[in-house]
């Protein structure tokens, strides 16, 4: 009988598998043939296995890629324009007019690779997304190498791209159209937030999300301010005109969800919703904290994201990773709540199920692809490693990832990018830092 030939065999000290909470292999490979983790093999049997490629990371943890729930990718190029804000202010009196000066195809295209090469570099495999000039960050999807979730924007107001939301939507389809055969870009529709999309709006969403079989990724229940306006206005909560839209389904990724009674969070749990954590923006823009622990508890998949760089200012799923475990903490002033290993299934196994990808991604399986990150446990700032899980989330940092791979391709090698040009695209972002700054 002939003996497989993998195409790449990574051993390491750790692998965790977030198969099981908290699981642990000490001292085992991954086995990669054409983009499928292939086999997982004790470290004590390797010599006898054939590969193409075999890299031995002694003192390193394996384990899923880390998948960005919620993202604005093209934001980047916006980061540190306006710090210390509301998040109304924020938009309608920096974020918004600057957005209208500068937004199209190419600040797109230069400030999604800007992203990307920063969230690979952090150890994130999969961003999902949702901005403007949908074609434009599909391609920075491809360049990159990155699992890309595009989210195709719809508003009711004009902005560069559209005038309207029956014309967000068409460009959108479009656009869409032009990328279905490629398997590591998945559109999504992107309603941007109860208060600025229509009732009318709402209900083509889920008709076109039912007919194409597409995800729903919206802004909702942010602020205390949005659930407030909207009583005052409608009388009615956000969360329930959206039920009574039809929107709450599993195919709804609903971000942020800071404010929400216990009512709330049983209708989002037995709709199937997803929710995307975003702590740092939460904080920084004092929304609120948001109440992961009791939608945990109630069944709901709650992955976690960073938001825009405008309003994190990090696109580093590590540090939102620790944060989210913290804030869980306080929020309940129960340590106890969010414990590591919950963090970390959050990160990567959670946001696969929100996104509907979790029988391909999100743990290390025999069977999924190959979406995988290394992390260096051997620096001064991570030693003693008594617990990788522990340590993933509470001690190390984003310079500790080694390597990253997605479907089995490597697209950081010892920290080096391998897709992306990063002198390139620091003098593109020096570039746009002139152009902004003279209009
Ligand atoms: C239509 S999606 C892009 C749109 O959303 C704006 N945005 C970025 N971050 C947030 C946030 O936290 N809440 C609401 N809207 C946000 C972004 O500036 C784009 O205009
Ligand atoms: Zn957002």
């Amino acid at each position: 009988m002939s003996q497989t030939q993998y195409d790449t065999l990574v051993s390491a000290r750790w692998i965790i598998t977030v198969e099981q909470d908290g699981e642990v292999l000490e001292n085992h490979a991954i086995a990669i043939k054409d983009g499928q983790i292939a086999a997982i093999i004790p470290a004590s049997q390797c010599a006898s296995i054939s590969a193409n490629q075999r890299l031995e990371l002694g003192h390193h943890v394996l384990m899923p890629g880390l998948i960005n729930l919620h993202g604005h990718s093209a934001m980047t190029l916006l980061r540190g324009l306006a710090d210390d804000k509301a998040l109304m202010d924020w938009l309608n009196n920096h974020i918004w007019p600057a957005e209208g000066k500068h937004v199209q195809d190419d600040f797109v295209f230069d400030g999604s690779c800007l992203a990307m090469a920063e969230m690979i570099r952090g150890g994130t495999t999969t961003i999902n997304d949702m901005y403007f000039y949908h074609a434009a960050m599909a391609r920075a999807g491809l360049a990159s190498g990155m699992r890309t979730f595009v989210g195709c924007s719809i508003l009711e107001f004009p902005t560069n791209y559209a005038s309207h939301a029956d014309e967000y939507i068409s460009k959108g389809m479009a656009e869409r159209a032009e990328f279905l055969g490629e398997e590591l870009i998945t559109f999504t529709l992107a309603p941007h937030a109860p208060y600025t999309v229509s009732d009318a709006t709402f209900r083509k969403v889920v008709e076109l999300a039912d007919k194409q079989d597409m995800r729903i990724h919206c802004h909702i229940h942010e602020t205390a301010d949005e659930v407030n306006n909207s009583v005052k206005e409608l009388q009615q909560r956000p969360l329930a005109r959206l039920q009574q839209l039809g929107l709450l389904s599993p195919r709804l990724i609903a971000a942020h969800m800071v404010h929400l009674n216990a009512e709330e969070i049983d209708i989002v749990a037995r709709h199937g919703v997803s929710v995307a954590h975003n702590p740092a923006s939460n904080m920084k823009l004092a929304s609120g904290i948001a109440p992961v622990q009791q939608l945990l508890a109630a069944g709901v998949a709650v992955g976690i994201g960073t938001d825009g760089a405008a309003s994190n200012n990090k696109l580093d799923m590590m540090a939102e990773t620790r944060l989210a475990a913290l804030l869980a903490k306080v929020g309940t002033l129960d340590p106890t709540a969010v414990p590591a290993a919950t963090a970390i299934r959050m990160a990567t196994l959670n946001g696969a199920r929100a996104l509907g990808i979790a029988d391909k991604v999100g743990s290390v399986k025999v069977g999924k692809q190959a979406d995988l990150i290394a992390i260096d446990l051997s620096a001064l700032e991570t030693a003693p490693a008594f617990d990788p899980v522990s340590h993933v989330v509470y001690a190390a940092g984003r310079e500790q990832v080694s390597h990253v791979w997605v479907k089995g391709r490597c697209l950081l090698d010892a920290r080096q990018l391998q897709t992306l040009d990063e002198a390139a695209l620091k003098a593109r972002g020096e570039d746009w830092r002139n152009r902004i700054l003279a209009r």
